[in-house]
């Protein structure tokens, strides 16, 4: 989309509206990412090598032990081995580590990942500083959020590698346009900036990055041509906050159990000029990175990569 159909809005009953949105869903795109990741792994199963991607489950949480599923079923039928852990809820921090260690030292192992959120007593990104970097397929380890910082090659953050490949995927041009990332944490917000300001095609953004500890983040969101909310608080973006005819991404989530509060209210729909779906938008697009995360692991782990 051009910038002149970003400022294309026209002003009724006061509110600028550009009509209904194009809808930008992440299935196709994990699809092809999939497709790519398929096809890598035949490869190194052809040379002999079965990537294999492990998941640790802490705890009984519904939600978490499903996506848990998903992962696996998702690693079967790409032909990945995924070893798995369940521990208990009653679980120590000593405990998790050993886990952790025991895939660090499976020279089989290429790729281990701990799903979040894991019980309150214990402490994920301590965690997480035991994983080896280059096993980490969430791209959330320190040393990878360095790498990424320096623009060094290394497993991305899934959610906003998915980002950037939803984008691309549904041609929305981000290479010297006006980025504005709404939320700062460290899984999205601030990973995302980083990502879409780097000198590459599907980047290279004028990235600003504000937060709702900022009493005016309105002013900001609204000259975004390309705004992601990244908060996790739910419905906090309305069509106020958006510029006429702006692209606009559904980063930020919060869970209830499975169900899925999105940060961004579906009426903006009426001023976006596209929108990523309340259902099928960047989340599956997470989950199509894990994959990628872990095979171009297991391609390094065979000198390959
Ligand atoms: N170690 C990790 N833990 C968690 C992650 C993660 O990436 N790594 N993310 C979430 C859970 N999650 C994957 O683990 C995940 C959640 C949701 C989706 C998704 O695609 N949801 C759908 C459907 C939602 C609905 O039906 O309401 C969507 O967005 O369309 C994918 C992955 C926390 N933990």
């Amino acid at each position: 989309m051009s910038s002149s159909a970003v400022s294309s809005g026209v002003v009724s009953s006061g509110v600028v509206s550009s009509g209904t949105a194009r809808l930008l869903p992440g299935g196709p795109v994990a699809q092809q990412v999939l497709g790519e990741v398929a096809a890598e792994v035949a490869a190194l199963r052809a040379a002999g090598v079965t990537p294999s991607l492990a998941t640790v489950l802490v705890g009984d949480d519904d939600a978490s032990a499903g996506y848990i599923r998903i992962k696996q079923r998702q690693a079967a039928e790409l032909g990945f081995a995924s070893p798995h852990v369940h521990l208990a809820a009653s679980a120590s921090q000593a405990d998790l580590h050993r886990v952790i260690e025991g895939f660090n030292s499976d020279a089989g192992v290429h790729g281990v990942l701990v799903q979040h959120p894991i019980p309150g007593h214990l402490d994920y990104d301590r965690a997480l500083q035991v994983l080896d970097p280059d096993k980490d397929v969430d791209g959330m380890h320190p040393v990878n959020m360095g790498r990424l910082a320096l623009g060094l090659p290394g497993p991305l953050p899934c959610t906003p590698a998915g980002i950037e490949a939803l984008l691309a995927f549904h041609g929305v041009p981000v290479a010297g346009r006006e980025v504005v990332v709404l939320g700062r944490g460290a899984t999205l917000g601030r990973p995302l900036a980083m990502l879409l300001a780097q000198k590459r095609p599907t980047a290279n953004a004028a990235v600003t990055v504000v937060h709702t500890g900022v009493a005016d983040w309105p002013r900001y969101t609204r000259r975004a041509e390309i705004l992601v909310a990244a908060v996790g608080v739910p419905g906090i973006v309305r069509p106020e906050h958006v510029r006429a005819g702006a692209v606009v991404v559904g980063g930020g989530v919060r869970y209830e159990g499975r169900r899925l509060l999105p940060d961004v209210d579906e009426s903006c729909a009426r001023v976006a000029g596209a929108i990523t779906p309340r259902v099928g938008g960047v989340g599956p697009t997470t989950v199509a990175m894990l994959f990628r995360n872990a095979v171009a692991a297991a391609r390094r782990a065979a000198g390959l990569g």
